[in-house]
């Protein structure tokens, strides 16, 4: 699995995860719970994991050692502590990571609003643990929300949600993604003139398909743009 060229990571820090998901109905998604904690955010980047039992050494020590545009992705799943806040996500934002994934809880919310650093996770508690654990990154997978990610493995997010996807399959998903996106602003360009404009009807096979749907027949909802 060839890691994207910068060209393509930039193509897809520019598409909405939902297209992504759209042109590939098969990515992984992690438990919609873990959602991100600071808003418009968009993030993209290969996976660092990184295990953290109610401790944040691992995290701090991951932070200052995974490779430049990655996603730290960090699992306490049963946890009850926060494992990163301001100051972890500070540093990941100093190093130029793409962003931080926790199943498990944050703090420091107002800090990580100002830093604006993607950080995604289930909550947050005031409450912080240990800070004991030797443990690095880890070289292994982990379970995210209930769903597989290797190292490598891509991690997509912004305000809907987290997908994950290997490098290829986000590859193959890109003329896809842009093409849902270029059909979409084109559907509600036609709709901006309000009561004058086209209906969201008018821009689809709404009828036919619904009709088609009807009388048992196979169809899809398309665009007409
Ligand atoms: O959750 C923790 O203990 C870490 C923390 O507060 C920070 O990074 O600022
Ligand atoms: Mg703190």
């Amino acid at each position: 699995m060839d890691p994207l060229t910068p060209d393509e990571l930039g193509r897809v820090r520019s598409l909405a995860t939902s297209s992504l998901c759209d042109a590939d109905k098969t990515f992984a998604l992690p438990d919609p719970a873990i959602r991100a904690m600071v808003p418009d955010v968009r993030m993209a980047g290969p996976a660092v994991t990184v295990v953290a039992p109610d401790d944040h050494l691992p995290v701090l020590a991951a932070a200052g050692e995974a490779p430049v545009g990655s996603v730290l992705v960090v699992v306490n799943p049963r946890g009850t502590r926060a494992v990163a806040g301001e100051l972890i996500a500070s540093e990941a934002r100093r190093r130029g990571l793409a962003g931080m994934v926790i199943d498990g809880y944050c703090r420091d919310v107002a800090g990580l609003r100002r830093i604006g650093l993607p950080v995604f996770a289930r909550g947050t508690t005031p409450a912080s643990g240990s800070a004991r654990d030797p443990r690095g990154r880890d070289e292994g997978p982990v379970a995210l929300g209930g769903v597989p990610v290797r190292p490598g493995d891509l991690v997509l997010g912004d305000d809907d949600g987290l997908a994950i996807a290997t490098p290829d399959q986000v590859r193959a998903a890109l003329a896809g993604a842009e093409e849902v996106e270029r059909a979409e602003a084109a559907v509600l360009a036609g709709m901006a003139e309000g009561r004058g404009g086209r209906s969201l009807a008018d821009h689809t096979n709404l009828a036919d398909h619904r009709a088609a749907r009807a009388a048992g027949q196979d169809s899809w909802l398309r665009f007409l743009v």
